[in-house]
């Protein structure tokens, strides 16, 4: 596990982050969500032992991580903007990477690229954007290792490959309990990959928690209540949010599937319907709660 703990980090008088904690569970998809200088990379580059912060500790399985030689191999940065050696190939890099990291996999390095359809000699400055995106996630999977930070991995990606990439990390996930960070300022890219999600605001951490607690938690219901009613007699239910078109109501609330199911049962509806909400929805209305306006934070 990684555990985070007050991370600060300045530049001149820029706090980029700001006393932010938090804890990275094996084998789950941690996500990083933020808009441009929210803070993503700083805090990844943190918890990589790339950079060193000015307060606050990261640790592995209880063990620092800056300048600590016997937990680097456990981690890759795959960052937004990848360094390739001048004139390097993709074999080229296979050979760099395998002397840092000795649990290399060089046979699957050449699998992947061949179903990635990308040459092993061809020089990496003549690939699209796209294609050395593509690279960098294989080099960083075949890596080998234990936690593997995505710095917007996913951008640049066409919808294929996007997938190919969140598949190869399902496998590596139920294989060998790889941990990957991703960070995005796109939630609709975390949507279906991850398991705990962050949202980093000048900074600081403004909500950390599971999908899948979020998600339970949080419903949204269609339905046509009887003549004479409206949502506003729904009185014991916790409404966030209510949508009105003509006769149909939209209702976010809170509750699980079947305190939801009860207390709509009660009312007596013409007709319900419990649909379930985006990522991006459950987001909105746990931003709102707490007096944001996360369309301005991160759509
Ligand atoms: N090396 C640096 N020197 C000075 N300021 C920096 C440096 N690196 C980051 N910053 C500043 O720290 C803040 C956070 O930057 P960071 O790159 O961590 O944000 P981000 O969330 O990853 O943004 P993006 O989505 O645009 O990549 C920004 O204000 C940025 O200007």
């Amino acid at each position: 596990m990684i555990k985070a703990e007050n991370l600060t980090k300045k530049f001149d008088d820029i706090v980029a982050v700001d006393h932010v904690s938090a804890q990275i569970r094996d084998g789950s998809v941690f996500g990083l969500i933020g808009t441009n200088g929210a803070g993503k990379s700083t805090f990844l580059r943190m918890l990589s032992g790339i950079l060193k912060p000015d307060e606050g500790t990261v640790t592995i399985d209880g063990e620092q991580i800056f300048e600590n030689e016997k937990v680097k191999d456990r981690f890759f940065y795959i960052s937004d903007d990848q360094y390739y050696f001048n004139n390097s190939s993709p074999l080229d890099m296979m050979e760099f990477y395998s002397r840092i990291y000795p649990q290399f996999n060089k046979e699957r390095f050449h699998k992947l690229l061949g179903s990635f359809g990308l040459e092993a000699r061809r020089k990496v400055h003549t690939f699209s954007k796209g294609m050395k995106k593509q690279l960098s996630v294989i080099c960083g999977v075949c890596a080998n290792t234990d936690y593997l930070f995505c710095d917007e991995t996913f951008d640049g990606l066409d919808p294929v490959m996007r997938q190919a990439v969140k598949s190869i990390f399902a496998n590596d996930m139920s294989e060998r309990n790889l941990t990957p960070i991703i960070a995005s300022h796109n939630l609709r890219e975390l949507e279906d990959i991850c398991d705990h999600v962050g949202l980093l605001h000048r900074g600081g951490i403004l909500l950390s928690r599971d999908l899948d607690d979020m998600k339970l938690n949080i419903h949204k219901v269609q339905c046509v209540l009887k003549d004479g009613m409206t949502a506003e007699d729904l009185t014991a239910m916790q409404r966030i949010k209510t949508e009105t078109r003509g006769k149909l109501y939209t209702i976010t609330v809170r509750g699980t599937r079947e305190e939801v199911e009860g207390l709509m049962e009660s009312y007596h509806p013409v007709f319900y319907e419990i649909i379930p909400l985006s990522l991006e929805e459950i987001f909105i209305s746990e931003t709102e709660v707490a007096g944001y306006d996360i369309k301005k934070l991160i759509l």
